[in-house]
């Protein structure tokens, strides 16, 4: 998945490119129209557009234009300057997806870019192969799943981006009593405040304007199944209030209903945010936070399980050779040591795209290290190897060893640490005999 921006001011361009960037988005930068309509005849299904609303030989919205005549149906997002948003309301009526205002672009446009690349995933999800993944850390998690599945505990799922804890939510649910009934996720981050309410609760028809019928929210949605809050931490207080209640007492109120219902389902919710700071900052309430967390499943940063890297890059690859019709074999050594060296900040997501990104370039049977078009400077995430107890350390220290088969230089870049603070840690934790 790549994003396309389209922007005539270079420094603007290049500033947005770099946002992109250092979440580990691939992005193609284009200047004009012209140019935007070369690139874009190479484009795949799941790329996305961000276009300026003027450049110099036209509007996007001609772009835009151009693009669905020619069947391109990429979702587009138009950036535009104060004054502008009436003209970019007018362009989602040509079917742009968003707009987002450029004063607003650094805090809005990575959890745009998220929530769209995960409404694609989620259309294709039911079709998505999944990998039993077999490392240590792994085998742990399976083992607290299991063990909770089958009770109606709440269950918090902690950890990075693309981690996998959607697919824990859904293992959580397929391995219990309810398995039968509905699995409904929410993306708690994509929610309109204004409609939110409604969204979780439904509404009776009459009770705002532009309610024209009844709806039915997603608590009635996955009635005797489970409801996963994704991005749980980005409830506005309102709704965490709503939700407590709900969860608390098992009822709660449809919008502009004059009765409450019974609230009957199994809340499991996941986020990347350490709650007790929001706690703390008064962002998250604690009540709330005590019911979620009534069973806790963190999920490891992909660079802690060194051993699953090569089993699912095996797995993605021969996904992406059934989807892209293609026969690569395998993948060169230098490859391999790249992706073991490489600290994934994107966890399983960004591993799934670059072999994907890697299976559609490789010229001969094997992937190489260029195809995979990885920057392997120990990353800003990789870099905070602060951990919390020592036997951790030792732990991630002795998994990183044995990946790289006793290459120490090697394993300090799976750690990403310098290779004088791991030996320093060796001669800590008195591994530099052994290893
Ligand atoms: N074991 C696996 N086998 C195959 N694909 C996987 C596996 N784990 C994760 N993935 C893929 O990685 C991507 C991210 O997974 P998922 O959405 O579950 O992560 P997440 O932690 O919920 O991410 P986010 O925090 O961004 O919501 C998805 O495309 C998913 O299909």
């Amino acid at each position: 998945m790549k994003v396309f921006v389209i922007e005539d001011n270079p420094v603007y361009n290049d500033y947005v490119c770099n946002l992109l960037k250092k979440d580990s988005f691939d992005t193609m930068s284009a200047y004009n129209l012209a140019t935007a309509k070369k690139l874009l005849a190479k484009s795949e299904v799941d790329d996305i557009v961000v276009a300026d609303l003027r450049l110099p030989d036209g509007e996007s919205i001609e772009l835009l234009r151009w693009m669905r005549a020619n069947d391109k149906q990429q979702v587009f997002i138009v950036m535009t300057n104060y004054g502008e948003v009436h003209t970019a309301v007018e362009s989602m009526k040509l079917g742009s997806k968003d707009y987002i205002q450029k004063q607003l672009l650094e805090d809005k446009l990575i959890p745009l870019i998220r929530t769209l690349q995960k409404e694609h995933e989620k259309r294709l999800q039911w079709n998505i192969p999944i990998f039993v993944r077999q490392g240590e850390a792994y085998q742990k998690i399976k083992k607290r799943v299991r063990l909770v599945a089958t009770t109606r505990m709440s269950v918090l799922i902690l950890g990075e981006n693309g981690t996998g804890k959607e697919h824990i939510a859904q293992h959580i649910h397929q391995q219990s009593k309810l398995a039968d009934k509905p699995f409904v996720a929410v993306d708690c981050g994509a929610l309109s405040p204004s409609l939110i309410q409604s969204a979780f609760f439904g509404h009776v028809k009459g009770a705002f304007t532009g309610a024209e019928a009844n709806k039915t929210g997603y608590f009635l949605e996955a009635d005797g199944g489970t409801l996963f809050l994704d991005e749980v931490g980005n409830l506005t207080m309102e709704m965490q209030q709503m939700l407590l209640r709900a969860i608390q007492e098992r009822r709660y109120r449809p919008v502009g209903a004059k009765e409450d219902k019974t609230a009957n389902v199994r809340i499991v919710a996941a986020t990347n945010e350490d709650l007790q700071k929001a706690v703390t900052e008064k962002r998250f309430r604690q009540d709330l936070l005590y019911r979620l967390q009534e069973y806790v499943i963190t999920m490891p940063p992909l660079r802690d399980c060194p051993e699953d890297i090569m089993p699912l890059a095996e797995f993605f690859r021969e996904m992406a050779n059934r989807e892209l019709e293609r026969e690569v074999k395998g993948f060169a050594a230098s490859a391999r040591n790249a992706l073991l060296a490489h600290a994934w900040p994107g966890n399983v997501r960004e591993l799934k795209q670059k072999i994907q990104t890697a299976v559609l370039q490789s010229e001969g049977d094997m992937i190489t290290e260029a195809d995979l078009e990885l920057d392997n400077e120990p990353s800003a995430t990789s870099a905070c190897f602060t951990l919390k107890s020592g036997d951790e350390e030792r732990g991630r220290i002795l998994r990183a060893l044995k990946q790289a088969a006793g290459n120490k230089k090697m394993a300090a870049k799976i750690l990403g640490i310098g290779r004088t603070t791991l030996y320093n840690k060796l001669v800590e934790y008195g591994l530099n005999e052994e290893n």
